[in-house]
């Protein structure tokens, strides 16, 4: 890649292009100072009513609103970083035929895939997601698709041996009609040209579809049993074999330089992988996969560039391997650049996005402003790479234990070779790891639940570079967690994963400033420190309204210049992410919705993940784990998502807080009602805290909606309401204290 690189540079092609709009980045500093000014102006009250307090009720009350803010300020100041140097990019895949004249000159390209249930993550979905990509308009024998099965699952493995033979007529009829949608799923419910060769493809289609559900909803035993005579599914017939528990397996479905599409072209290479599983040794879940697949992959193609891919995110775009190389072959990014990272995109979203899952914040807005610093981190999914990035800094090779594996080894013997099998199933092994720097220094790394954050974020702090790369037609597409529960579980698991990372040595406000320096410290500190937020919420959503049915005031009264000062800092802060968040391709209804979710995942997954990590780090509960987001679909619930209804249907903690909050919400807006209209209209010094309710009201509407007024399956639980009701009176009961 090093001489296609000075090639380019000899040539002077223009593969890609930088991007700042100096209009942003001036208001987005200006804003910055004076916001931070109101800050400051803010603790200056908060302290002097601290000074003042006449009663411990009121020390407490004025300590509490202290802390809130404080940490409302401290994520105002880390998100800050992110509005700095907003940086957007282009790339032009045309110029690089000029530089790429040949199928050789084309790096190759190895593709992981993970998988880890067959039941959540329906096989069907994950062969349109290997024939998405097996179909790029790239170099097809230049292409190897690893699928790595963490659910040990003949399912999964007998999906992808019918994937294999179809991908022999899909893979030519893509190439000869220059089909766009490559994800046979999504080609056949779009608006495609009907035609004889369609149908007939369409059919093939129908029936590979129809034969691994059925096999799917039957189970393993029926699999087994039908398909007796082969002997690729030998090592589930032991009696001993559980997806936990059970040897490497390892198969290769498709050999490019044996395989033939029915044209007769090439076909890319299709490997099906299964580490080893034993119930005494940790597979440091998704990390531990993909390392397994670094080191398979070594044995079998070696590309040097790597993509990973999560089971439901298939390609939308064939050309995107090229926009990636636009990149690579930049001399200008040069030798440092380790991973370009596309946007996590989501198909199936509800029109208004009730649950917030596109996580626009996350995918969109905070990758363009780490686009102007050192690079974006990386998001687990829809990423290249470097293969040498796993392999120590750009001027710190790691050598290491097999050379076989170096990234800069060249495969000779065919991938089905004894010689090369072999090898493959020793480094699937579980104990391949031990004693070696797999998972700490080489591979993705170890340590947290979200191995993408902590792995992009040492790469970057060994001084790779990255890029955020996210063209007019979308790249990937994913699913979202369609159910409420899902999503909160989701984004809980994450927030305890940012905050080992934030425990551990690698903390962001010491190491990452250290290594990357200030504003790419402090982008990583923001997510480290993502489940602060439960604090400030959490406070916000109970005490000025428990405060309010008591009739103590606690904020400034309207005339009061100190509260031009808390509305001033609310506006600006909600009226910039709006207006941020509408130039990311948002709506006022997504907004909405979105900043909804924000404050239902603070008294939710914040807050429990904040409970979950102290009691893990206590020793009690250590063992929890990475809970899949399940992909599968139940038709009343999709139904239900259609038409924007939240889901709550079972009783679970994590609801708690949220209906809870949602009745002293609605109960202290009218008690404060009541109030005003008791005094004769006196709402002066009482008005603040009846706009924190009213708006927790008006935020709450689905939630009173699930509670009252409807009669599905989705609706709260009668016992839930019950009991957040009494939750409810006994936190007014203890509130009265204070006063
Ligand atoms: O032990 C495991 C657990 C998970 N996975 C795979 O990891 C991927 C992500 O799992 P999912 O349940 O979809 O998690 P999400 O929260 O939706 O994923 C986001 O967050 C993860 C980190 O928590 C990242 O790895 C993902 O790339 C990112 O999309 C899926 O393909 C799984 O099959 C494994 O291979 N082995
Ligand atoms: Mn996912």
């Amino acid at each position: 890649m090093e001489n296609m690189r000075a090639r380019a540079a000899a040539k002077a092609f223009l593969l890609n292009s930088q991007h700042i709009s100096p209009l942003t980045i001036t208001f987005n500093r200006f804003f910055a100072a004076i916001y931070g000014a109101g800050l400051l102006a803010l603790f200056y009250y908060h302290i002097t009513s601290l000074l003042n307090s006449t009663s411990l009720g009121s020390f407490y009350l004025s300590v509490s609103l202290f802390i809130s803010d404080a940490v409302l300020a401290f994520m105002w100041a880390t998100a800050q970083a992110f509005r700095m140097n907003p940086l957007r990019r282009r790339e032009f895949p045309a110029n690089l035929k000029e530089l790429l004249e040949k199928d050789s000159d084309f790096p190759a390209l190895d593709v992981f895939i993970c998988t880890a249930d067959p039941y959540k993550e329906p096989p069907m979905n994950v062969v349109n997601t290997a024939l998405s990509v097996m179909a790029y308009d790239y170099p097809i024998s230049k292409i190897s698709v690893y699928v790595s099965d963490d659910g040990g699952s003949a399912l999964t493995l007998f999906a992808f041996m019918e994937a294999a033979r179809f991908a022999a007529a899909w893979l030519p009829f893509c190439r000869k009609n220059d089909v766009v949608d490559r994800n046979p799923d999504v080609f056949f419910t779009s608006n495609y040209h009907l035609n004889s060769e369609t149908e007939e493809i369409k059919i093939m289609y129908e029936k590979m579809k129809i034969e691994v559900e059925n096999i799917c909803e039957k189970g393993m035993d029926e699999l087994l049993n039908v398909k007796e005579e082969c002997m690729a599914f030998n090592p589930w017939r032991t009696k001993s074999f559980t997806p936990k528990h059970h040897p490497a397996v390892i198969q290769v479905l498709l050999e490019s330089s044996k395989n033939k599409d029915i044209s007769g072209e090439a076909l890319p290479n299709l490997i099906y992988v299964s580490r080893q599983k034993s119930l005494t040794s940790h597979h440091h879940f998704k990390a531990g996969a993909l390392n397994t697949l670094l080191r398979v992959s070594a044995t079998m193609t070696n590309a040097p560039i790597i993509l990973t891919l999560d089971c439901d995110m298939y390609s939308n775009d064939p050309h995107t391997p090229a926009r990636a190389l636009c990149y690579f072959l930049d001399s200008k990014l040069g030798n440092n650049l380790g991973y370009v990272q596309f946007p996590q995109r989501f198909s199936g979203v509800s029109k208004n996005d009730i649950y917030g899952g596109e996580l626009k914040h996350v995918f969109m807005m905070n990758p363009v402003g780490f686009n102007g610093l050192l690079g974006t981190n990386y998001a687990g999914t829809g990423t290249f790479f470097i293969r040498r990035v796993f392999f120590g800094g750009p001027s710190s090779f790691e050598s290491f234990d097999l050379s076989k594996h170096s990234p800069n080894h060249v495969v000779e013997r065919s991938i089905e070779s004894q010689e090369v099998l072999d090898l493959a199933h020793l480094v699937a092994s579980c104990d391949y790891e031990n004693n070696t720097e797999w998972g700490c220094k080489l591979g993705f790394r170890y340590g947290s639940l979200v191995e993408d954050f902590i792995t992009g974020y040492c790469l970057q702090s060994e001084g790779w570079r990255s890029v955020f790369c996210n063209p007019k037609r979308v790249a990937f597409y994913g699913d979202v967690p369609i159910n409420l529960l899902d999503g909160l579980n989701q984004i809980k698991r994450w927030s305890i994963g940012f905050f080992e990372v934030a425990f551990s040595k690698y903390n962001p406000i010491t190491y990452g400033v250290r290594s990357m320096g200030l504003l790419m410290g402090l982008c990583y500190t923001h997510y480290a420190f993502w489940l602060a937020w439960c604090i400030p919420v959490t406070v916000y959503a109970f005490l000025p309204q428990l405060a309010l049915i008591n009739g103590i005031q606690i904020f400034p009264q309207v005339w009061d210049a100190w509260f031009v000062v808390y509305i001033f800092l609310f506006l600006g802060a909600y009226g910039q992410d709006l207006v941020e968040f509408i130039h990311a391709e948002g709506t006022l209804k997504k907004w909405w919705n979105d900043q909804r979710m924000w404050m239902i995942r603070s008294v939710s997954s914040f807050l429990f993940g904040c409970i979950e990590f102290t009691l893990k780090s206590l020793g009690i509960n250590p063992n929890f784990g990475f809970n899949l987001t399940s992909k599968a679909m139940n038709e009343e619930e999709s139904k239900r998502y259609k038409q924007e209804l939240f889901e709550f249907g079972v009783f679970s903690p994590m609801f708690v807080p949220i209906t809870t909050a949602a009745i002293v919400n609605l109960a202290s807006f009218v008690c404060g009602l009541i109030r005003i209209w008791k005094s004769g209209g006196a709402w002066e010094h009482l008005f603040a805290q009846m706009l924190v309710a009213g708006f927790g009201v008006v935020n709450c509407w689905p939630i009173y909606e699930a509670m009252a007024l409807r009669n599905d399956e989705g609706k709260l639980p009668p016992k839930l309401t019950f009991f957040s009701i009494s939750l409810a009176l006994l936190l007014s009961y203890f509130a009265s204290f204070f006063h």
